[in-house]
Parts: structure tokens; C-alpha cells; sequence
């Protein structure tokens, strides 16, 4: 999926990741809750990526899935990984009306309905469906420390959110992404953010941060699941 190069309005670029300004999303009553089913089994390794670390999941079917929500398909748990800062002033890859978080965790998933792998999902607009989960600084997170086996209680029943159409934020950047971003933040101690920038990358050289710069948002409108 390359980046349009024509400016025409179908085919700019659509990048990620963005700045909300809150103000300007538009409440979409047709935006229905998020289904969320995970199944904790469905849990395999925790796999160091170079620039950050994955905890990947079986996804030879349908066991833990995500649905709804501004979604026409149910899509796959594949994995997920947190983004992060040299410091806590900044890590997030979205950010909120101009606040950047601390840290921010993806969980991707890819469309099980239409595509029959991953690597095929990416190559198509409607392939991947990330929920974005902001982390700011705060209690320790009990769930973070052993976050496999209690998916579950990062979904919180009542939960509001922007979603809009963007892409892979690290390379090659696909435009494949239905963004899912949670407005509730989560929390992360200090100290347990400090354990992501002790990762070391293949060169042994500590991930002190991985989050993308912020991408223009073009003629894209971000939707909100509440007024
Ligand atoms: N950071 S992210 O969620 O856009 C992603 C998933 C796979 C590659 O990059
Ligand atoms: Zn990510």
C-alpha cells in the first residue's frame, strides 16, 4: 500500500500517528461499543523486536477477537507492545489536544474475516484494527506486570473512543490501520516504565524511546463513540 502520490481528496496520504484535537471529532451515533473477546491461553511469547518488545499471540483462529465498534469485520489478536520516551514527559505516540502521555500500548489485530494471514492483511485498507491505550504515570499497574494473563481487565465495560483511518506506525508504514483509541488512560508506575528503556536492541543499545513523530492529519475526520 503505497503513499498516494495524487492530491486528490481519495487518495491522500493517511499516516499515523496523530494529534486529537478533541474539539474538532465528531460525534458518530452509528459507532457502536467494542467487542472485545480475548482468551488468556492464546498467549505465546514475549519476542524483543529490536525496537521494542512483542507479546505475541496464537492467531491460527478465531480464539481471541475484536468486533464492533466502527469495525465491519471481526479481526484477529495477532500482538501487542507498548511505545515509549526517553522520559516520562513524552512516549505516546498519539497525542491529546497537544498532551503527550508517557507511554502508550497497541494491540493489534488483523482482519480474519476477508484476509487469511497478517502479511496479507497489511496490503489492504481495511487489513488492521490497532486499539491505542494511552499509560500516564501513576500507581503501579498490577495488570501491566503480568498483563497475559489479565487482557480482560485491560477492556473496561463502558468504553468511549476515537477511531479514524490511518497506518502502520513503524516501517513500512502501511495504510491499513482502523485506529481504535481508547479515551481513558491506564496507569504505569515510573519505575516500571524505567524496565522498557533497560531494553537492549540487537546492537545491545538500550530502546531509550520508539515512538513515531506525529503525521499530518490531512482531510481525514476523526470520529468519537461519545458526544
Ligand atoms: N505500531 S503499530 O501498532 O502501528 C504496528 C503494528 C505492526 C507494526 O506496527
Ligand atoms: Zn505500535
Amino acid at each position: 500500500m503505497g503513499v498516494c502520490t495524487s492530491s486528490t481528496a481519495q487518495c491522500l496520504p493517511r499516516q499515523s500517528p496523530i494529534d486529537i484535537q478533541t474539539r474538532r471529532a465528531k460525534y458518530d451515533s452509528s459507532l457502536k461499543p467494542l467487542f472485545i473477546q480475548y482468551d488468556p491461553n492464546t498467549s505465546k511469547r514475549i519476542i524483543n523486536v529490536g525496537h521494542c518488545f512483542n507479546v505475541e499471540f496464537d492467531d491460527s483462529s478465531d480464539r481471541s477477537v475484536l468486533s464492533e465498534g466502527p469495525l465491519t469485520s471481526h479481526y484477529r489478536l495477532r500482538q501487542f507492545h507498548f511505545h515509549w520516551g526517553t522520559s516520562d514527559r513524552d512516549g505516546s505516540e498519539h497525542v491529546i489536544d497537544g498532551q503527550t502521555y508517557p507511554a502508550e500500548l497497541h494491540i493489534v489485530h488483523w482482519n480474519s474475516q476477508r484476509y487469511s494471514s497478517f502479511e496479507e492483511a497489511t496490503k489492504h485498507s481495511d487489513g488492521l484494527a490497532v486499539i491505542g491505550v494511552l499509560l500516564k504515570i501513576g500507581e503501579p499497574n498490577p495488570v501491566l506486570q503480568n498483563i497475559i494473563d489479565n487482557l480482560d481487565k485491560v477492556k473496561t465495560k463502558e468504553r468511549t473512543y476515537w477511531t479514524y483511518l490511518g497506518s502502520l506506525t513503524t516501517s513500512p508504514y502501511s495504510e491499513c490501520v482502523t485506529w481504535v483509541l481508547l479515551q481513558e488512560a491506564i496507569t504505569i508506575s515510573s519505575e516500571q516504565l524505567q524496565h522498557f528503556r533497560g531494553l537492549q536492541n540487537e546492537d545491545e543499545e538500550f530502546i531509550l524511546e520508539n515512538h513515531r513523530p506525529l503525521q499530518p492529519i490531512e482531510k481525514r475526520l476523526v470520529k468519537s463513540s461519545c458526544k
